[in-house]
């Protein structure tokens, strides 16, 4: 563990584990308050420039995006030959996966969450940041149920100098967007990609590409063919249904962009929708 840290910080408990990292609750006495450490193990990364490119630049984006109030904010970071750990506001254990793991949400409550959301997405692609991995598991909810967009270790900062395309397949299975899967290059919008597939989830309690294998999965995700089986979208909204498929839209063009899905009626009425609920 690097000294600098436990110089600044007591170490307590694990919070949780990642592919690379552990999370601990930490305490400063300096600063007299709580926060979540995660100590990323160095030797456990693959030799590929990739992976370590990545790890060098989570605590960079995090400081390029902090403060956002859906955004789990940086407090400190410190790197060693063995280590780099990350100081961050401490959020819940909970994440919005345990919160749609056993049940839908209402159009009024999906709405709420996704419109959290949609701001952190739309904060980072104003700065040019791609995350790449938002899925429920990386979004984390505070003591007040608001949610918080974490985990940034495969994000990318497309830079000033007017690049548009990142490249590299990246993302989770159900929710990564079709362009990644067939190796194009891509741009920000596979963010909103993965947001419309967990409003999917949110309001019908299924994913919207499904399959026994994640091949089988990938070869849904690229065929692209979104439905909404009567089973689980009865009493659902004709405008939540529209506001998905200018998300889950295959023609990235076409794709609405965070902002454009913030100004959808849907959004605007709060999920409280006009147009009578689709009964069929
Ligand atoms: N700021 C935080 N406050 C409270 N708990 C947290 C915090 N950050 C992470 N956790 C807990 O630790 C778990 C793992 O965190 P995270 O996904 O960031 O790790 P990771 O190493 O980046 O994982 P991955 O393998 O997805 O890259 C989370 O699911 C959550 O339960």
């Amino acid at each position: 563990m690097c000294e600098a840290l436990t110089n600044s910080y007591h170490l307590l408990e694990e919070l949780g584990r990642g592919r690379f990292g552990t999370i601990y609750r930490c305490f400063s006495p300096a600063k007299s308050a709580f926060f979540a450490c995660k100590v990323i193990d160095k030797s456990l990364l693959s030799d590929d420039p990739a992976d370590r490119d990545c790890l060098e630049n989570e605590p960079k984006i995090m400081s390029l995006l902090s403060p956002h109030p859906h955004i789990v904010d940086i407090a400190d970071a410190f790197d060693s030959p063995d280590s780099l750990s990350i100081v961050m506001e401490l959020c819940d254990r909970r994440t919005l996966f345990d919160l749609v793991a056993h049940r839908t949400l209402s159009e009024a409550e999906a709405c709420h969450y996704a419109k959290q959301l949609l701001s952190a997405v739309a904060h980072c692609h104003r700065l040019r940041v791609v995350h790449r991995d938002v899925k429920p598991d990386n979004v984390l909810l505070d003591s007040r149920n608001d949610l918080k967009l974490a985990d940034f270790g495969s994000a990318i900062w497309l830079g000033e100098e007017g690049r548009a395309t990142a490249e590299g397949v990246v993302g989770t299975p159900y929710y990564v967007a079709p362009e990644v899967l067939l190796g194009r290059e891509y741009n920000e919008k596979v963010d909103v990609w993965s947001v419309g597939v967990i409003l999917y989830i949110m309001v019908s309690g299924v994913p919207p590409f499904y399959g026994d294998s994640v091949e089988e999965i990938f070869e849904k995700v690229v065929r692209g063919n979104l439905r909404f089986p009567t089973k689980h979208f009865r009493g659902v909204s004709a405008d939540v249904k529209d506001l998905l498929r200018k998300m889950i839209c295959r023609d990235v063009h076409r794709r609405f962009s965070a902002e454009q899905a913030l100004r959808h009626p849907w959004m605007l009425n709060e999920g409280e929708t006009n147009s009578l609920a689709d009964l069929t």
